[in-house]
């Protein structure tokens, strides 16, 4: 027999090998489905049947409720499972092997057979972590590649060198699977990364959730997706804590949560609240704008002491005397009594709205002091003739003295956080008089009210902390009905317990062992299980409520935060449980801390801990070899993340003779695109200064543009500042000379694929490009 017979025969052996094992994994993906199927169906009846259950009772209402709020949990789990259902597959020395997927699915055995193993637990971690070197009990890992549940490619691993069993998938590598997530077009959405996550990155995905982790990384590092993977473990690993607490996840503008809002619900995580830190102040939309000046300074940190010392010149300073008109003769509010009572309040060190009774009450006492001494004096000199309960009565009359009252509302008026913050910025007091000018506003008319702006939105919240709210009889009122509901429950228990006496007593069958409410609650936590009953999920009722305290705070882009916003995310987590990810080489907003000491200083001290991500997933590195030459101008020691991939595409500029000439040419730019206008070829992002936008729209008809573009589009115009972020196949910077330097590396490392720079002015220092017209490779 000849080689190269022999050869056909090896290779007709490995393809009926391979084939036969895509076709054995396909069977157990197809048995997959079939339980997934069986699942969704049970939950989604569980929910019908648990709808249609007549309530006649408030046992069986609260069983209902109960009920359907955890079938369509189940329901939401089961539906984000039917795309990668299964990905992986981990055989074990010791013989064990398990296949690994997007969610835990168990067998209908009576054991309940572990038939795919969720992505977080435990035994998946191999899949991520072993190597050769460290095989952590491996014999083989598996990635199986599947289109809608077809399994179209496995790529095997050997971590056992004595391992001699061959499947016919050996050759390729794992990278192949992670390139070709790689390379794949942009669908407008961020995609989560369960099948290809890098061991650097599940080691932060899976570090404890004490404690405030830094992850730092240059451009597409990934560090969005392991936060979003990080919010997914926890809620998996904390689920009892976070459930009830909820995982806030702030990222910088609503298009770029938009764009990462269907990872979570994709991996079956809804108990997150993702936000802007325009949306931190409950009832409060930040739709103003601020110039930078003013954004800068209303984020620094003295904007805290200043508004301090605004409110405290609003406790009662600078008073006339006041003569008050009493049937028992003239009562006078003089500076010495004002000053008593602010200081008798300010001593409380209580907020200025809680402080204020103890302010009234001091008033009251002075006032009433004078007319006790007016009207019990001795006329030979003794004791005062009046008791205790002639001294009540006066003072009753004085409290309930119209004057007295408008008094202490002028001296110490009940304050909201918007009052205090709108009158602060009509006359800010207490800055440098440049920073007062730039953040002053004109006074608005009585029936119109100045938009709220981003910046403002800290400022509210330290307003409302420096304020406090009186909140003591909407507490009672709760409080009150909190009581009237656990008698409520403990009649239903009681009722449900006779109930079982009656039914069950006489029946040794299976029914018997039936647990009903009042095996497994008691009247506390069914009342409080009544209340948790009110529809809400905790992200929802966290979003209601500036004063929630999260299980954990995720800040995406969190080299932008100012002074001020840090001050309110540290008051929304106490426990300071918290994943900050983010590159200080892409901070361009005003006003942001510069480093993490800077940033975390006031509130953690040292005590936090960084990580770093230097492996670049989103950029060819000819297009961060650029982008990076942008930040060498100024920093020449830059070191960019190294980029995974190459494409061989290199970036390409072109000039125009005139700024006018610009729309044009990006047009014609565009239209050279190999991106299909149906998108299935990916996506296009013209990125541009926000001067240019209107211009470039009219040019672009259509491309996707405004204040909330659609991401999905195939087209879309954005703003440097919009752009950050988010990512695209193909990338047009347009006249970069009018970028700051940060925004313009954010922009430059936006492409997955292709970047093109149209420009009439001269290119910014350090951006060097060949001048070439537009390539359609
Ligand atoms: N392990 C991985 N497997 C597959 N794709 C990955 C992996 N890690 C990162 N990516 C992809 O790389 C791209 C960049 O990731 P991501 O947006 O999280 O980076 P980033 O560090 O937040 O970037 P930037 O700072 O520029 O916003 C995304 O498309 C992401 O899905």
């Amino acid at each position: 027999m000849n080689s190269e017979t022999l050869w056909r025969q090896y290779m007709r052996a490995g393809a009926e090998l391979s084939n036969g094992e895509i076709l054995r994994e396909q069977e157990f993906i197809d048995l997959l489905c079939g339980r997934l199927a069986e699942l969704e169906a049970r939950a989604a009846a569980g929910v019908d049947a648990a709808l249609a259950q007549g309530a006649t009772n408030a046992q069986m209402l609260l069983e209902r409720d109960v009920l359907v709020a955890e079938q369509s949990g189940l329901l939401a789990l089961y539906s984000s499972g039917e795309h990668g259902l299964c990905f992986g597959r981990l055989a074990f020395r010791d013989g064990a092997d398990h296949h690994i997927g997007r969610i835990g699915i168990r067998a209908d055995d009576e054991e309940r057979t572990p038939l795919v193993v969720d992505w977080r637990a435990d035994v998946a971690r191999p899949f991520y972590l072993a190597t050769g070197h460290e095989p952590m009990g491996l014999r083989r890992r598996r990635h199986i590649t599947t289109e809608r549940n077809r399994v179209t490619a496995l790529h095997d691993e050997i971590l056992d060198l004595d391992d001699a069993e061959r499947t016919g998938h050996e050759g390729a590598t794992a990278d192949a699977v992670l390139l070709a997530a790689l390379d794949a077009a942009r669908t407008g959405r961020m995609h989560d990364i369960v099948q290809t996550i890098q061991a650097e990155q599940d080691r932060i995905i899976r570090a404890p959730h004490r404690g405030v982790l830094v992850v730092e990384g240059g451009p597409g590092t990934g560090k969005t997706a392991v936060a979003l993977h990080r919010a997914a473990y926890l809620l998996y690993a904390h689920r009892e804590l976070l459930a009830r607490r909820a995982v806030l996840i702030v990222g910088p503008n609503p298009t770029f949560l938009g764009y990462i809002g269907q990872v979570l619900p994709a991996l079956g995580e809804t108990g997150v609240l993702l936000a802007t830190p325009g949306e931190l102040f409950p009832g409060v939309r930040a739709t103003g704008t601020d110039t930078p000046e003013a954004a800068a300074v209303k984020g620094g940190a003295a904007m805290a002491d200043a508004l301090a010392a605004h409110l405290r010149d609003r406790q009662a300073t600078g008073w006339p005397e006041l003569r008050i008109d009493h049937e028992d003769g003239v009562l006078v509010l003089d500076r010495e009594l004002v000053a008593a009572a602010r200081d008798r309040a300010r001593r409380t060190h209580l907020p200025h709205n809680l402080a204020r009774p103890h302010f009234a009450f001091a008033v009251i006492d002075g006032l009433t002091d004078q007319l006790v001494e007016r009207i019990g004096a001795d006329p030979y000199g003794g004791p005062n003739l009046l008791g205790a309960d002639d001294r009540a009565l006066i003072g009753k009359g004085v409290a309930a003295s119209a004057q007295v009252h408008a008094a202490i509302d002028e001296l110490w008026p009940l304050l909201t956080p918007e009052r205090l913050v709108a009158d602060y910025l009509e006359e800010p007091t207490h800055l440098p008089d440049a920073d007062a000018a730039a953040v002053r506003r004109a006074p608005c008319g009585p029936f119109t009210a100045w938009p709220w702006t981003p910046a403002d939105v800290p400022l509210l919240d330290e307003a409302a902390e420096l304020l406090g709210e009186d909140d003591s009889a909407r507490l009672a009122a709760e409080e009150a009905q909190r009581q009237e509901a656990i008698a409520y429950a403990q009649g239903v228990l009681d009722l449900s317990y006779g109930s079982r006496s009656h039914e069950f007593a006489d029946r040794e069958d299976e029914d018997s062992e039936q647990l009903a409410a009042h095996d497994l609650i008691d009247a506390e936590r069914l009342a409080d299980r009544q209340e948790e009953a009110d529809g809400r999920s905790a992200a929802e009722r966290a979003a209601a409520d500036r004063t929630w305290a999260f299980g954990h705070v995720i800040v995406d882009e969190a080299q932008e935060l100012t002074p001020m916003l840090w001050r309110l995310l540290m008051r929304r987590c106490p426990t300071r449980s918290m994943t900050l990810v983010g590159d200080p080489a892409q901070s361009s907003e005003p006003g942001s801390c510069g480093t993490w000491s800077a940033a975390l200083g006031p509130h953690v001290g040292e005590r936090f801990e960084r990580v770093l991500l230097d492996v670049n997933y989103r950029t060819p590195a000819e297009i961060m070899e650029v982008a990076a030459g942008v930040v060498r101008a100024t920093d020449p020691g830059f070191r960019p993340p190294r980029s995974v991939r190459s494409t061989g595409v290199r970036p390409w500029a072109r000039r125009v003779a005139d700024a006018a000439e610009l729309a044009d040419a990006v047009a014609a730019c565009v239209a050279a695109e190999p991106v299909p206008a149906d998108g299935a070829g990916g996506r296009l992002a013209v990125v541009a200064p926000k001067h240019l936008l209107g211009d470039l729209a009219a040019a672009l008809p259509g491309a996707d543009s405004g204040p909330e573009p659609d991401l999905a589009r195939p087209l879309v115009l954005l703003s440097p500042t919009q752009a950050k972020g988010l990512e695209f196949d193909s990338v047009l910077v347009v006249e970069p000379a009018d970028f700051g330097r940060a925004e313009l590396y954010v922009a430059l490392t936006r492409a997955t694929q292709r970047l093109g720079v149209v420009h009439s002015a001269a290119l910014p220092e350090g951006l060097e490009l060949e001048e070439q017209a537009p390539t359609t490779t």
